[in-house]
């Protein structure tokens, strides 16, 4: 009928996401995952990956400056920072915005939604081409083994625990995390809608604390996923970080000129949690 429903009995049962079609652009089941690629009448092009919507051109700035400027901005000196998924480019993006960057990572393991975003979401994929970035195809979980003690900042930009992202919630993941991380090292991970999925997060802000000495709770309203808002996880090896407020501050002007979401207030604001959530989170 013209209408794509982001429906999910197991994650987000009896509410769904539906956005109006104006083309199904692209369709195909890659190595991993299904994928499909719509242009809506009223968000732009949408990226899905089994059936969960994963950006839409209209809203996704929300989320990319969000899970990156929080972790960026909550470490002293970035210079070498690293994506585990994030393939549509958006979170690249965002990255190579940090004079401070020299090196800007990726490791995705599905080409095919680097291919597709390269094609059909060119406002996200455009950093791909930067000097500073370095692509690798594989398995974010293997490739963090290959490295210790190496980037200053690491971003887990995947889709849901259900499908090849499986591995990237659980604790021995958290812990390769923190051994690919410099001394002050600092993360971010997506982490979910707390009108939804308050007990995941709460087992999710736990397994951080075992590994990270600060593991803080922090979200941001986007209207196309499911409870129009979405969650970060932000940690750091830093027991004397406070990842709540960032530790540069760019000059109001120059933040409209780079932002379209973050800012310094919503940096702080992202924190505030209301009074349920907070007594579940303590
Ligand atoms: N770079 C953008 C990818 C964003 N990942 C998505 C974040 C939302 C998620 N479903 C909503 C989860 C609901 N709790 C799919 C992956």
């Amino acid at each position: 009928d013209g209408w794509f429903r982001e429906i999910s009995d197991t994650m987000w049962p009896g509410e769904a996401m539906t956005l109006k079609v104006e083309k199904v652009l692209h369709h195909e089941k890659s190595k991993y995952q299904d994928v499909l690629v719509f242009k809506s009448t009223d968000f732009g092009n949408v990226l899905v990956l089994d059936n969960a919507i994963q950006v839409t051109e209209r809203d996704e700035f929300s989320y990319q400056e969000m899970i990156t400027h929080l972790a960026v901005n909550s470490h002293p000196n970035p210079k070498k920072v690293l994506v585990i998924g994030g393939g549509d480019g958006g979170v690249l993006r965002e990255i190579v915005k940090h004079e401070s960057v020299e090196e800007a990572w990726l490791c995705d393991i599905d080409e095919a939604v680097i291919r597709l975003s390269k094609e059909y979401l060119p406002g996200l994929s455009c950093a791909y081409d930067h000097p500073k970035v370095k692509v690798h195809i594989g398995d974010g979980f293997q490739f963090l083994r290959d490295f210790k003690n190496t980037f200053d900042v690491i971003i887990t930009d995947s889709s849901d625990p259900e499908g090849p992202a499986e591995t990237l919630f659980q604790k021995p993941y958290f812990q390769l995390l923190n051994e690919a991380l410099t001394e002050k090292g600092v993360i971010t991970t997506q982490a979910e809608s707390f009108w939804i999925h308050l007990p995941i997060i709460k087992d999710l802000k736990k397994a951080c604390s075992q590994v990270f000495p600060v593991a803080e709770y922090a979200w941001t309203s986007i209207p196309t996923y499911p409870t129009g808002m979405i969650g970060f996880m932000v940690c750091s090896k830093d027991k004397d970080a406070n990842v709540k407020k960032p530790l540069r501050e760019l000059p109001e002007a120059k933040e409209n000129e780079l932002y379209k979401y973050y800012n310094k207030k919503v940096h702080e604001a992202s924190f505030v949690l209301p009074n349920w959530v907070a007594k579940e989170l303590q």
